[in-house]
């Protein structure tokens, strides 16, 4: 019933305003799924290569769409990721692209979804798959890659750990967004907004500290429940080679390691992403062992959903967390192998949107489906709200 009729392929627009991938699939029943790859811009050197989108839809057209349509059923997730790779041939999707390859592969969930007509969280999570929901990490303040002239730290996150429900925590994280232009406005700082709707105000690192304290102290004071911050350091983009450079001044391996442990411990930091050089499994084990206890310590380059990195990191004590973006892997079967091998071994998986979006609400959905305990899909802006009110009405339905 879900075997694939049609598959097809197009250019649209992501939120920066780039050309991606869009697939649709069409099942012999009638079953339908529509989904769009994002796209990041803080990269990871060991992801999943995204093609350009013109180059990757061709590709896909001769290698992939002969290979799916009328000899694999949607459904069976675990056959067309299969597939997929298999007309891909390559170790990391640089055959048909990694964005072609996500695309099918979450518009392939949604088609056997639709035949079920179930939702897609219920398709990919099972019937026994509980009723946890993950807390929301918002974006409100950045830079980096994601916007000149701003922090270092490539994003400050609100994090809503006390929030009794994901519809609290959603609004909670907009109100410090909110919160935080007041303050910078108070301190008569104008500033526009990065790639994923944070502010971006010309600021140093230190001064966004004290924003993001005072904002989120507020917010928690208005709600009544517990709202935290963490980081994502990005530091693979700070990292020469050598030392890690900061508008400040530099700092060596060492001392990277002992400032990321002094702002846990100076902020309450619950959460901290890319502390150090995606290479750096040592750093990650040694800055582990001292706050690991108190924050997560999360990998996003360093792993970049792929369970070979992560059985390293696993191996060497690197982090207690992992990033999962379906797209730097390339399917949504090798992002669920990753979530199920942190999971049992004890590191938190947090399911990540990218800094190019589209309206296409997946990760809200796998989150669910996987009981992951975190997703960082931003605070506020369009592309970015199409997951967050995905999950506050997954949580009314469920
Ligand atoms: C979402 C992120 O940014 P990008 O998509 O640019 O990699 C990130 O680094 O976690
Ligand atoms: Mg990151």
């Amino acid at each position: 019933m879900t075997l694939v009729t049609e598959l097809r392929l197009r250019r649209v627009l992501d939120s920066r305003g780039n050309p991606t991938v869009e697939a649709e699939v069409t099942t012999e029943s009638g079953g339908f799924g529509r989904a769009a790859a994002p796209s990041g811009a803080s990269t990871g050197e060991y992801e999943a290569i995204e093609l350009p989108a013109e180059e990757a839809i061709a590709a896909a057209r001769e290698r992939a769409v002969p290979r799916l349509e009328g000899q694999v059923y949607a459904g069976d997730q675990r056959s067309v990721d299969r597939v997929l790779r298999e007309a891909d041939d390559t170790e990391n999707f640089g055959g048909i692209g990694a964005n072609s390859a996500v695309a099918i592969s979450m518009a392939a969930a949604k088609a056997g979804a639709d035949m079920l007509g179930a939702p897609l969280y219920q398709h990919l999570g099972g019937a026994f798959r509980g009723d946890e929901f993950p807390t929301p990490l918002g974006n409100v303040i950045g830079g980096g890659e994601h916007a000149a002239d701003a922090t270092d730290i490539q994003e400050f996150l609100a994090a809503p750990v006390g929030a009794p429900s994901v519809a609290d925590a959603v609004f909670a994280n907009a109100a410090v967004h909110r919160e935080v232009h007041d303050v910078l406005a108070e301190r008569g700082i104008a500033c526009g907004k990065g790639d994923e709707g944070a502010w971006a105000p010309s600021i140093d690192d230190a001064e966004a500290f004290e924003v993001c304290e005072e904002a989120v102290s507020t917010v928690e004071d208005e709600v009544g429940f517990e709202v935290g911050f963490g980081l994502d350091v990005a530091a693979s983009e700070l990292y020469d080679g050598d030392a890690y450079q900061y508008q400040d001044g530099e700092r060596t391996l060492d001392e990277q390691v002992a400032y990321i442990a002094d702002l846990v411990e100076e902020y309450d930091l619950v959460y901290v992403e890319d502390p150090l050089d995606e290479d750096d499994y040592d750093g990650f084990a040694d800055l582990t062992d001292r706050v690991g206890d108190r924050t997560l310590v999360c990998g996003d380059d360093l792993f970049v959903t792929n369970t070979e990195r992560l059985s390293t990191g696993i191996e060497r004590g690197a982090a207690n967390s992992i990033l999962v973006k379906p797209n730097q892997i390339g399917t949504l079967s090798d992002a669920f192998d990753a979530i199920e091998l942190a999971v049992e071994h004890g590191y938190a998986p947090v399911v990540s949107h990218r800094s190019g979006e589209t309206e296409d609400t997946t990760i809200a959905h796998l989150a669910v489906a996987t009981a992951a305990p975190f997703i960082k899909t931003g605070a506020v802006g369009g592309e970015r709200t199409a997951k967050l009110n995905e999950l506050v009405r997954i949580e009314e339905n469920a």
